[in-house]
C-alpha cells in the first residue's frame, strides 16, 4: 500500500473485494457466513482464499489508519489478558459443556466446569465480545443464559482444535513471556538449550514433553488439529505426484502420530509407511488411528532423527514441520543423517521436506507475510529456531553435504514442499 492511499480509496477496495467474495459464494452455492451455529463453512477454493487475503490487507490497513496508533496499541498491549480468558475457557472445557443445541445457565456452566460463577461470567462475557458464545436475553436478571455461536461451536464440534488452542494458551503462552529473559541469558549466541521455552519450563520442548505425558499426547493431537486449520494435507496430496512413486515405503521422519501419512495412505493405496519419532508417546497416539486395513500398511519406529536413518529400501523419505523446529546447526545434522540412507537406497529416492518456505520481504502481501512471520516467532520461542527462505535451505543443504541437491520446489509458502536428491555421481563434500 502506498503511504498516501486515501481512506476512501481503501474503503472502495474493501467494497470491491467484498462484492467479489459475495459473488464467489453465490457461484459456488455457499450461503453467506453468519454468527449462528448453523453458519456454513467458508469455501476452501484458491479463488476465495486469494480474495480473502487481499480483503484482509485492505481492511486491516483501513482500520490501522482510522484507529490510529494509540487506540491500536492500547488494544494490542492487553491481548495477553484475552489469552488468559481463553486459557480458562479451554482448560475448564466451556466449549464442551455448553450444549451444541439449546442453551445453558451460567450457574450450570460454572458448576459443570468446577469453578465459581463470577469468574465464569467474566470469561463468557468477554468471549461474547469476540462473537465466541452468545449471551441470550433473560427475563430474570440473576439468571444469565449462554449458547454457542458459529465460532464457539467450531471448537465444540472438533475437539482437536481445542488441543491446538489450549497448547498455545498453556505451555506456549507461558514460554513466550520468557523471550527477553532468554536473550539476557545468552545475548549473542542462539542455542536450542537457551530458547524461551527452555528458560520458562527448564527443559527443551521435546524433553519436557517426555516428562509430561498428558501434554505430549495433547501436542500430538494438536499437530493433527493444525492440519484442520491451515497446514492442510490436501495441498500436500496435490503438490507432489505421490501416485507416480514406485510402490513401496514412505518413511515419515519426526512423524508424530503419523496423522499426515495416514491422509496419504487413504489416497495412495500403493504406498506403505514407516512413522519414525523419538517419542513413544507421540507414536502411541498413532496406533489408534491406523486401524483396520491400514494397520498392515504402517510400522512405528522409535528413531532419533539426528542418527543415520536406518531404512535402506524406502520409496521416499518425508518430513513435515521438522526443520522449522531446529537451529541452523541442527538442520545440518538433520539433513546429514539422511545421507547414509540415500547412499544405499535406490538412486533418485527423494527426500521431501514439507515445511514453510518463507518469502523474501515484499514478495507477498503484508497480511500473508504477517501470518508467516507469526509462525516464525513461534519457532523462535519454542525452539530458538525459525522459518527459512529458499536461499537459506539451499545453504544448509550444501553445509550438510554438497551432493544434496534441491531439485524442485513443488510449492512455497506456509506448507512448502522441497524435493531433494542425493547426487550420487558427485563427490561427498560437507562444509559443516
Ligand atoms: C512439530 S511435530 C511434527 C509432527 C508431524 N511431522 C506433523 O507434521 O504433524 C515434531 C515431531 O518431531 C518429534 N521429534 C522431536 N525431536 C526428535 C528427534 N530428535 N528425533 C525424532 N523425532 C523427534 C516430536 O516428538 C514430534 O512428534
Amino acid at each position: 500500500m502506498s503511504n498516501t492511499t486515501s481512506l476512501l480509496t481503501l474503503a472502495e477496495t474493501v467494497a470491491t473485494l467484498t462484492k467479489a467474495i459475495a459473488s464467489h459464494l453465490k457461484e459456488t452455492n455457499h450461503e453467506e457466513p453468519n454468527f449462528t451455529t448453523s453458519s456454513t463453512e467458508i469455501p476452501s477454493t484458491k479463488e476465495y482464499e486469494n480474495i480473502r487475503v487481499q480483503l484482509n490487507t485492505a481492511a486491516n490497513d483501513l482500520l490501522h489508519l482510522v484507529n490510529g496508533p494509540k487506540a491500536e496499541f492500547r488494544d494490542f498491549f492487553t491481548k495477553h489478558y484475552e489469552m488468559a480468558a481463553w486459557q480458562v475457557a479451554l482448560e475448564f472445557d466451556y466449549f464442551g459443556i455448553v450444549p451444541i443445541e439449546g442453551s445453558i445457565t451460567l450457574k450450570e456452566l460454572a458448576s459443570k466446569a468446577g469453578m465459581d460463577e463470577d469468574r465464569t461470567m467474566h470469561v463468557m462475557r468477554f468471549l461474547a465480545t469476540q462473537r465466541v458464545f452468545k449471551e441470550l436475553q433473560s427475563t430474570n436478571q440473576d439468571e444469565l443464559i449462554f449458547e454457542h455461536s458459529a465460532a464457539s461451536v467450531t471448537i465444540a464440534r472438533e475437539p482437536l482444535l481445542k488441543d491446538v488452542f489450549l497448547m498455545q494458551a498453556d505451555e506456549m503462552f507461558r514460554a513466550a513471556s520468557s523471550t527477553s529473559d532468554s536473550i539476557r541469558q545468552s545475548p549473542f549466541e542462539i542455542t536450542a538449550e537457551g530458547c524461551p521455552f527452555a528458560v520458562r519450563h527448564g527443559e527443551r520442548a521435546y524433553t519436557w514433553y517426555e516428562k509430561h505425558p498428558a501434554h505430549a499426547a495433547r501436542f500430538a493431537r494438536a499437530m493433527a488439529g493444525v492440519t484442520l486449520l491451515h497446514a492442510t494435507t490436501s495441498e500436500l496430496h496435490e503438490e507432489f505426484p505421490w501416485g507416480s512413486l514406485p510402490a513401496g515405503t514412505v518413511v515419515d521422519t519426526g512423524g508424530g502420530s503419523g496423522y499426515v501419512s495416514f491422509s496419504l495412505a487413504k489416497k495412495f493405496p500403493h504406498l506403505n509407511f514407516i512413522i519414525q519419532d523419538i517419542s513413544p508417546i507421540m507414536l502411541a497416539q498413532g496406533k489408534s488411528l491406523w486401524i483396520g486395513d491400514f494397520e498392515s500398511r504402517v510400522k512405528f519406529q522409535e528413531h532419533n532423527y539426528f542418527n543415520p536413518n536406518p531404512v535402506t529400501d524406502a520409496t521416499a523419505f518425508f518430513s513435515r514441520q521438522i526443520t522449522h523446529n531446529l537451529t541452523d546447526a541442527d538442520v545440518v545434522r538433520f539433513f546429514s543423517a539422511f545421507v547414509p540412507a540415500l547412499e544405499v537406497n535406490k538412486p533418485g529416492t527423494p527426500l521431501l521436506i514439507n515445511d514453510t518456505v518463507i518469502p523474501e520481504p515484499g514478495e507477498k502481501t503484508v497480511y500473508e507475510e504477517h501470518d508467516l512471520r507469526q509462525v516464525d516467532l513461534a519457532m523462535w520461542i519454542v525452539f530458538n529456531s525459525k522459518q527459512r527462505t529458499e536461499r537459506e535451505f539451499r545453504k544448509l543443504l550444501t553445509r550438510a553435504d554438497a551432493r544434496l541437491k534441491l531439485v524442485k520446489i513443488h510449492s512455497k509458502g506456509r506448507m512448502g514442499l522441497l524435493e531433494i536428491h542425493l547426487d550420487q555421481g558427485a563427490e561427498s563434500v560437507s562444509a559443516k
